[in-house]
């Protein structure tokens, strides 16, 4: 664990850009800093690992001050990763990860072997390895620092706006590797972002600063999300933090109906049957149970199979029942022509659909059951595929 205990830093010219800050970072976890430009995040970083020294109080790492073991040993136990990656530009990619390792007197060839296993890791391709940063995009140069990073295998990872400077596409796919990274090798994230809605996505634990480094709220980000500590905060979460918060809710409890489904060589018996089920519209679906798209009964009431596919209303996107939340179910509902979100299982078949009534109903009791509970878990599943 990283203990911040009433740090503050006030810089030579006076300016204080940390101002008693204390904070738990807990092992194995993404912890974000967050908060407008200026707030002393950077500054907090990097008094994490003495790259900046504070002015007062102290910073322990597994219970000891940082400042009791050498200065070059802790940054070895703490990777680095910097917006726009700072990549060695003379340096092949594989040597740019294998960077640390060779520093700690590795031989050469164990070293490049490293630098490509963690390519992989970090999802680019090892043909990429013989080149120079130049010649990648910016979302791979991004991988490379977030590689080189791990490359000695650190227990602690620094990341300082890693993904600021890439498109908002790419830029969700790395915050989906850096989730999966996370879960595979369970390392002590300190992330620091100007963006309340990337802290939202990839953090465990947030922590929200405010203009003169003063700390305004430390807290999981459904809890943020639900009970903001101040007006602060409340505004820096922006407008549609009830939305925001369904992404914490799974979709598992909702109640999924077969009836208006049917195959597209169902019989006008079967088509009469789905349709007593109440349901305004009928979704088809293919031979392997996929969907095909939604029809009034009244148009399908001679058999499914005497309906022009062509003629379908389209089913929009649909959500993957239990693994999606139910911010993802209700987007599809409202995203849907017919109001009706469509749920599938892992092979893409039809599980079920889901009214928005219905949603609404989940998301009534999924609250309530959260003031009974108290704030729910996160589901990493969810969350992962809400970054991707
Ligand atoms: N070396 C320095 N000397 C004097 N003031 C500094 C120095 N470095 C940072 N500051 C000031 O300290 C405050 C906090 O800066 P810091 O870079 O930690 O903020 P930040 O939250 O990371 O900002 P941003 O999101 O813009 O990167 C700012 O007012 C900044 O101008």
């Amino acid at each position: 664990m990283i203990q911040i205990e009433s740090v503050t830093k006030r810089y030579p010219d006076g300016t204080t850009a940390v101002d008693d800050l204390s904070l738990d970072i807990p092992d194995g976890s993404i912890t974000v800093l967050v908060g407008p430009s200026g707030c002393g995040k950077t500054t907090t970083l990097r008094m994490v690992n003495r790259m900046v020294e504070p002015t007062s109080g102290r910073i322990l790492l597994d219970g000891s001050d940082i400042t009791e073991q050498p200065v070059n040993a802790l940054r070895r136990s703490m990777g680095y990763v910097i917006q726009n990656a700072g990549l060695f530009q003379h340096r092949t990619i594989v040597d740019n990860i294998a960077t640390v390792p060779r520093m700690l007197g590795w031989d050469r060839r164990k070293a490049r072997e490293r630098a490509r296993e963690l390519m992989g890791r970090v999802g680019l391709d090892e043909a990429l390895a013989k080149r120079y940063p130049y010649q990648l995009s910016g979302g791979q140069q991004q991988r490379v620092g977030v590689a080189r990073a791990l490359a000695a295998d650190p227990p602690v990872l620094l990341m300082d706006e890693p993904f600021s400077a890439v498109d908002p596409i790419v830029r969700k796919s790395l915050q989906a590797e850096l989730l999966r990274i996370q879960q595979e090798l369970g390392k002590t994230i300190v992330f620091v972002t100007h963006d309340i809605d990337e802290a939202i996505r990839i953090g465990d634990m947030i922590a929200v600063m405010r203009t003169g480094g003063r700390l305004a709220q430390f807290a999981p980000p459904q809890e943020l999300l639900s009970s903001p500590a101040d007006e602060f905060v409340e505004d820096f979460l922006g407008t549609d933090r009830g939305i925001r918060r369904l992404s914490f809710f799974t979709s598992d409890g909702l109640a999924l109906e077969r009836g208006p489904v049917v195959a597209v060589d169902a019989g006008a018996e079967q088509v009469a049957r789905a349709t007593a089920a109440g349901a305004p519209y009928l979704l088809l679906t293919d031979a392997d149970g996929k969907p095909l798209g939604w029809v009034a009964p009244q148009d399908a009431a001679g058999g499914a199979d005497k309906v022009a596919v062509g003629s379908l209303l389209p089913y929009g996107r649909p959500f993957a029942a239990g693994r999606e939340s139910l911010r993802d179910a209700l987007d599809c509902a409202v995203l849907s022509p017919t109001g009706w979100a469509v749920a599938v299982d892992e092979q893409g078949a039809v599980a079920g659909v889901v009214s928005q009534e219905a949603i609404g109903a989940a998301i009534r009791s999924a609250h309530a059951g959260q003031r009974e509970d108290g704030p729910a878990v996160p589901v990493r599943t969810t969350k992962a595929e809400v970054a991707t």
